[in-house]
């Protein structure tokens, strides 16, 4: 940096107006990362329903593009602290990339509201096609502006903070991360709630606009909010194209190196000494410092890796168990939120009690030795995680394997039946009842004989892997097999069917279709909690209500006598017992798991900056942001492919493989040096400046550097 330039940096820190020795215009940037945040996981909570439900995308379709945009966000910041410290500085970068951002969350919430195109009014868009380009649209400029000025967001704090204040800088890092979970949780609990409401102008619809609308007028704030800070910031200015410099200075250290292999020439410290014919002696220490740091974060992936299936494998994982809290009951999808609520309680704990005691204990508990413990906090977590999936396999139904097939049978005829069954005692099914349980067989077609007058022997070919029920009607030899759901209900939900031995059709809430006589529906799902079925034949009704846990499977059997009993005659034939292990048992996981995050990823943050060079403060957080892209293209890529048979193994291979990355981490971390950056890049300008010589070389580059981009602009024009 020209010493001009320097000075006048330096001189405007001194202006910096504090509070309780914090400077003033951190608290327009910490509101700021609050609003944002709001506006990203309040948009990303409804994504996957807008894309099911609006949209009308199936569940693979949904959960991809919802996985590609979310690694699509991680991967930007490369990208915006390019455009921060190589062109228009961080401030700039915000502003501009924020615009993007809230533009972005604009067109989403319009692309979600369906009177736009429902020119027949019958609720649901005409032109999908213009909904589907809007909301790509938006999505893509979120990305752009969400990962574009993550990056320089938390840079922009740090450089607000002054040689003195470097206590509160690292209390700015906490702080930062705070708002990053406060704004999560809130928009996590309102946006799903705001999407339930009703509203439309034609016809009235789930509220997508309401809950896609209030992330983007969260993101305007935002912008406001920074803005109203603008005449307090410190702004540094960037050094030109620092990245080119950079490129082209590591590209003629390498070449220099391969040129001078020979043993004649005498070896140097670093291969990047290899430049120092060329290039500023300033330059090379900075990009030793950023490659030394990088090339530190290579394990680092594999910690978010395990961290980022929090919101897939542990949701599922909860959709196993029941959430049933005596005075109120938790969703599988609501488990999540345990992790925002507990780093607003731990940051504090952390940083105030436990950091403190470590350091009166004597214990130099050094930010590489923080990460590396958090990336064995983080193994831990998986371990309980495979505890208590050990727990809930014990309740699980016995599921066929891919080479058997499940049969139960139920018995809707008048009498009773005496079913013999290959390898099997006969099975005696009373009239109006089911086969205890689901018999299973290795091969796939078997004969059954009943003990009708006449008898009727059956051949059925059942199905490999799936479980089926064979349905004896009033009229016997009109038996048909019926395909029962093979796995727990999606998010913890309820499957239930109806037999109809009523005599006519039958219409019943929640159902698609009204029911013929002896037909079986189609399984519907319904969520925890009492629900109402209405069922009528058109001139009589009656109602029938259950309370439903989670996670169960229902065949309701509806009698002949149904309205003359009032419909409490349906009986009901349980084929998947409710979930019985509690979702507070994964409390220990989410509690591991975060205490990880917070030495893990607060820790990075504030060692990302600190050891980053002044002018690629910027790159060395985005270089941070990318081990989470990484971590999570890991998830979507080695997750889905290598799949175990049992997930509590699943969950133990990814413990130890955490395990093993942070033993290599902790071996690299242990050489690793930290540096005062600021120090050395005075140091070698002090150097430069007493060294006739090597200022004069510095200038003579400079204007060669300087002449070669004028060049570069004449030939273009
Ligand atoms: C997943 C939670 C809502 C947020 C999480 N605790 C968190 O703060 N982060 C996860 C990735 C980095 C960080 C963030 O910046 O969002």
């Amino acid at each position: 940096m020209p010493d001009s330039k320097m000075d006048e940096t330096k001189k405007k820190k001194k202006k910096t107006a504090e509070c309780c020795g914090y400077p003033i215009s951190i608290f327009f940037i910490v509101v700021n990362e609050f609003c944002e945040r709001f506006s990203y996981y309040g948009m990303r909570a409804v994504l996957v329903l807008y894309f099911r439900y609006f949209l009308l995308w199936d569940d693979d379709l949904a959960t991809s593009i919802y996985h590609a945009f979310v690694a699509l966000c991680y991967l930007t910041p490369i990208l915006g602290a390019i455009i921060a410290d190589s062109w228009l500085g961080k401030f700039k970068t915000i502003i501009y990339l924020s615009i993007v951002y809230a533009v972005g969350q604009v067109v989403m919430a319009v692309s979600t509201i369906h009177d736009i195109t429902d020119a027949n009014r019958d609720g649901t868009p005409d032109n999908f096609t213009l909904h589907i380009a809007l909301s790509m649209l938006g999505l893509v400029l979120i990305a752009l502006g969400t990962g574009g000025i993550k990056p320089c967001v938390a840079a922009f704090g740090g450089d607000q903070f002054q040689e003195h204040q470097s206590r509160q800088l690292n209390t700015f890092f906490s702080v930062f991360y705070l708002c990053i979970n406060a704004g999560s949780l809130l928009s996590t609990l309102i946006t799903p709630v705001l999407r339930a409401q009703e509203c439309g102008i034609h016809t009235q619809q789930q509220c997508y606009p309401l809950a896609f609308g209030v992330p983007a007028a969260l993101m305007v704030v935002s912008l406001v909010v920074f803005i109203a800070g603008s005449g307090m910031y410190t702004k540094t200015a960037p050094e030109g194209n620092i990245m080119g410099s950079v490129c082209k200075c590591i590209w003629f250290a390498l070449n220099n190196r391969f040129r001078h292999r020979s043993d004649i020439y005498p070896k140097r410290e670093h291969w990047m000494d290899w430049a120092e014919e060329k290039y500023d002696k300033l330059l090379i220490a900075q990009i030793k410092m950023v490659l030394k740091v990088l090339f530190l974060y290579i394990p680092l992936p594999m910690f978010w890796t395990l961290f980022d299936q929090k919101g897939s494998r542990w949701t599922l994982q909860a959709t196993t168990m029941t959430g049933d809290f005596g005075g109120f009951v938790l969703q599988p999808d609501q488990m999540q939120t345990v992790n925002p609520i507990l780093i607003l309680t731990l940051v504090p704990i952390m940083d105030r009690i436990i950091f403190p005691l470590i350091k009166k204990c004597g214990l130099n508990f050094s930010p590489l030795k923080r990460m590396t413990v958090g990336m064995l906090f983080a193994a831990t977590a998986f371990i309980a995680a495979a505890l208590v999936q050990m727990e809930i396999d014990k309740t699980l139904p016995n599921f066929p394997s891919s080479s058997e097939s499940q049969l139960k049978v139920v018995n809707m005829h008048s009498e009773s039946l005496i079913v013999t069954v290959p390898s099997q005692e006969p099975l005696l099914i009373g009239s109006f009842e089911s086969s205890p349980d689901y018999i299973t067989f290795d091969q796939q077609d078997i004969r059954l004989a009943f003990n009708t007058t006449p008898e009727i022997n059956k051949d059925l070919s059942l199905i490999k892997g799936s479980r089926q029920t064979l349905i004896i009607p009033s009229e016997p030899a009109e038996m048909y097999l019926k395909e029962d759901i093979k796995s727990k209900p999606k998010e913890g939900k309820n499957a239930v069917r109806f037999v109809n031995g009523w005599t006519a059709y039958l219409n019943i809430t929640n159902l698609e279709s009204s029911l013929q006589p002896s037909e079986t529906s189609n399984y519907t799902l319904v969520s925890q909690g009492m629900r109402k079925f209405t069922l009528t034949d058109g001139i009589q009704s009656c109602e029938f209500s259950r309370k439903f846990g989670f996670g169960s499977s229902y065949t309701f059997l509806i009698p002949s006598d149904l309205f003359s009993t009032d419909c409490e005659s349906i009986k009901e034939i349980e084929d998947m017992q409710p979930n019985s292990v509690h979702m507070a048992l994964q409390i220990p996981q989410y509690f591991l798991i975060t205490t990880g995050e917070v030495m893990f990823s607060v820790t990075g943050l504030q060692f990302s900056y600190s050891q980053a060079p002044k002018n690629m403060k910027s790159v060395l957080q985005a270089g941070w942001l990318c081990t989470n892209a990484v971590g999570n293209i890991i998830v979507l890529i080695v997750a889905e492919l290598g799949k175990l048979p049992k997930q509590w193994a699943e969950y133990v291979l990814f413990a130890s493989l955490l395990v093993a990355v942070s033993i290599i981490f902790s071996i690299m971390a242990y050489f690793y040096t930290y540096i005062d950056p600021a120090e050395i890049e005075a140091e070698i300008l002090k150097q430069q400046e007493t060294d006739p010589d090597k200022k004069k070389k510095k200038e003579t580059l400079e204007m060669e550097e300087k002449e070669n981009e004028q060049e570069i602009k004449q030939t273009k024009i």
